[in-house]
């Protein structure tokens, strides 16, 4: 259990005997639920720090370790079982990172007296070990892995394991071994059934192999899928097979796996592949790695194992683990934690989309705050409340998402999710009779809000246009963009609509005249361009000082600007050169087109000297952010952490690279930090960050 030194963020200390005694007894609480019916308080990263806390005093207490303590053992030693395996089934152990496998095999190759010759890497898939014995080519028995010697008898769950068939393709007698879990797609549909079925949803797909494994006599069945990784003879298998398998190398017993009929990794993306150096098995570490967020199933890790069967018998096994064999262990891509509320957003399009706002949580890299919930049919069928604990799965680039409530965390305390009655963006009904809900105005839900941001107070502030009177005009046929205000809209129809007499409607004329007198800066903000909101537009106007010189500037000449940078430059850029038509006409409306008291930025070809670009404590630093910000940067999001980077005059970046000339690194920062250490690039805490950027705070 060396190995478990590294993932884990945030160690803890057992103080006392009674502290460890507790927490012997958490661990295996929680182990005997995650085995046996998916309903462990922890997830993976909170169990992990638990065992390695326990771990940590009993090397310090040598005479006070527990005998149920976990360390050490199969599953925890949380489960038993009543059914005698052949050979006994073990776990693996972890490393963590490329030094650790290096040391791992090395050690191994110490062991052995010999190079491994070669290695067999494979996905280390996410879900639980299960024996399939086949006699004469029929399945007779399927049994967990239990506490590693005997196991329990699942027979029952035979046919709804694809991957599994009844019948091999030979008559053979033999034992396949192999994980059984749900796809990512069996998942949403057991919990949609076991939801109808007024069940609690399983928080994750492995807990719902889990449950479903060992559930008997259920109204429903639910698909699981099956992914052989061991081939072994039985008491009642024919002699030259069984020499033949107790022979041959991994590979060669996948291949006969699959020709068997059995389904194996070799049907995915991430087939397993035989290597013989360290370096190649590296390589594929991190190539199967990259590939977990894009697989329609989970893994966990990577499975290392020496290939030859010669190999294999000299390193032997230990009690809890085989010797030739280790999980190259990925960092976790699922925690726990409570969501805060449901935020609706109304598309362009009126589609009004949930999202979820998590208590933030470091996943993979980064801190979710949001996730994803698709549409008001996908929250009913999660049986999500508010305040309740989810599980929450982030990985690479994908969009963070709720697997489903750790129903059984349920305090009484939990809301209901209240949908909306009316569109959030505009007030009008919504059409629910899609699984998509859309604003009854559609497209014209966004010409109501674009128009009603525009009239607001920090944009043009126009007095007695507010939200009501902007559905009224939209809805009249009246107005379909903002300059349709200025050079379409006439008093007589103004009058002609409904609770608008003489004074109003004069009242709503004079503040549309007014409007045209707001500075440059106002009416850019009133334009909504994506990526810009009121101090951006000040700054955008401030350094361009006309709206002419704003819109010959491409995507260079807009990065001179304090703050935006390569990424946001090219979307300002597109954005108004799609308001084209719109701008022309407000120009000729008579809107301003100037700042007051700006000076244009000097002409093309003279000497670059925009100070505040060149200038500013980051000049020229390229800067990746990750982990939680602490301190007086704890208020900022990651993009108000961005711009301030990049008003200190220097670039924002996602990733660490050769490149980069600064990391900062808060609270549980993970691979980015590692790697940056790996290539010596200079790391800041949050605290160091906010003194170099003192000035630019407020
Ligand atoms: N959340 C909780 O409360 C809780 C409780 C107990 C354990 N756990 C988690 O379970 C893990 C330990 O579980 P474990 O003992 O089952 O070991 P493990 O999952 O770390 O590794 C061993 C298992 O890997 C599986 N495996 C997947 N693909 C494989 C392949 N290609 N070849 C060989 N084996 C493969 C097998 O089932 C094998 O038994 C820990 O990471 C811990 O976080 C969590
Ligand atoms: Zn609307």
């Amino acid at each position: 259990m060396e190995g478990m030194t590294t993932t884990s963020a945030v160690p803890f200390v057992l103080p006392d005997a009674a502290a460890y005694a507790q927490a012997v007894a958490d661990a295996r609480r929680a182990s005997a639920a995650y085995y046996e019916g998916g309903t462990s308080t922890l997830d993976d990263d909170a169990y992990d720090r638990l065992v390695r806390a326990i771990t940590v005093y009993e090397t310090e207490h040598p005479d006070e370790v527990l005998a149920d303590s976990p360390s050490g053992k199969v599953a925890g030693g949380a489960v038993e079982g009543d059914v005698p395996h052949t050979v006994p089934m073990l776990s693996l152990d972890n490393v963590f990172s490329d030094e650790e496998f290096t040391t791992w095999s090395a050690s191994l190759e110490r062991r052995i007296g010999r190079e491994v010759a070669s290695w067999n890497v494979q996905p280390k898939l996410d879900g639980l070990a299960i024996a399939a014995r086949y006699e004469g080519g029929r399945l007779a028995r399927l049994v967990t892995r239990g506490d590693g010697t005997a196991g329990e008898d699942v027979s029952h769950a035979a046919g709804t394991i694809e991957g599994l068939p009844a019948e091999l393709t030979e008559p053979v007698t033999l034992e396949v071994r192999g994980e059984v879990l749900m796809t990512t797609a069996q998942f949403e549909y057991a919990n949609e059934v076991r939801t109808e079925h007024g069940g609690d949803p399983f928080a994750n797909p492995r807990n719902a192999a889990a449950g479903t494994l060992r559930a008997k006599d259920r109204a429903y069945t639910v698909p699981m899928t099956f992914f052989g990784y061991g081939l072994l003879a039985l008491p009642g298998t024919d002699e030259a097979l069984a020499a033949r398998l107790a022979e041959e190398a991994h590979g060669a017993l996948m291949d006969r796996t699959a020709a068997l009929g059995i389904n194996t990794p070799a049907s995915t993306d991430v087939p397993g592949v035989v290597l013989t150096s360290v370096e190649q098995v590296l390589e594929r570490v991190e190539a199967i790695a990259a590939l977990r967020a894009d697989l329609p199933f989970g893994i966990d890790g990577i499975v290392v194992k020496a290939d030859l069967a010669a190999d294999q018998a000299t390193a032997g096994s230990g009690t809890r683990a085989p010797r030739w064999a280790v999980a190259f262990k990925l960092p976790a891509v699922e925690k726990i934690t409570r969501l805060l509320a449901v935020e609706w957003n109304v598309g362009r399009t009126g589609i009004i989309a949930p999202r979820a706002v998590l208590e933030p949580v470091e996943l993979d890299g980064s801190t979710v705050t949001y996730a994803t919930l698709h549409n008001p049919a996908d929250i009913t069928r999660r049986g999500l409340r508010l305040g309740d604990q989810v599980m929450v799965y982030k990985a690479g680039d994908i969009i963070p998402r709720i697997e489903a409530p750790v129903a059984h965390l349920r305090t009484g305390e939990e809301q209901e999710i209240v949908f909306p009655a009316e569109c959030p963006q505009c007030g009008s009904g919504i059409d629910t009779s899609e699984q998509r809900w859309r604003c009854e105005r559609g497209r014209n839900c966004h010409v109501v809000a674009s128009i009603s941001y525009a009239a607001g107070r920090d944009q043009l502030d126009i007095e007695g246009l507010g939200q009501t009177r902007v559905v009224q005009l939209v809805e009249a046929g009246l107005v379909e963009s903002l300059p349709d205000l200025f050079d379409r809209l006439t008093r007589e129809q103004l009058l002609g609509l409904e609770r608008m007499g003489e004074t109003s409607t004069d009242n709503l004329m004079a503040a549309l005249e007014r409007a045209k007198t707001q500075p440059l800066s106002r009416v850019l903000c009133a334009l909504g361009v994506r990526g810009t909101g009121r101090s951006m537009s000040r700054r955008i106007a401030r350094h361009f000082a006309t709206m002419d010189n704003i819109r010959a500037a491409d995507a260079e000449a807009m990065q001179r600007v304090d703050g935006i940078g390569a990424e946001k430059a090219p979307v300002i850029v597109a954005e108004l050169a799609e308001l084209a038509a719109q701008i022309d006409r407000l120009a000729a409306a008579g809107l301003s087109m100037t700042e007051p008291g700006a000076t244009p930025p000097p002409a093309e070809g003279t000497e670059e000297t925009d100070a505040a670009a060149d200038a500013g404590p980051l000049a020229g630093m390229k800067v990746v952010v990750t982990g939680a910000m602490t301190g007086p940067l704890e208020k900022l999001s990651r993009n108000q952490m961005n711009e301030l980077i990049e008003r200190a005059g220097g670039k924002s970046s996602g990733s660490v690279s050769k490149n980069t000339s600064l990391v900062v690194a808060g609270e549980g920062a993970g691979s980015k930090r590692a790697k940056a250490e790996d290539l010596g690039i200079r790391l800041a805490t949050p605290d160091e960050f906010a003194e170099m950027v003192a000035g630019l705070l407020d």
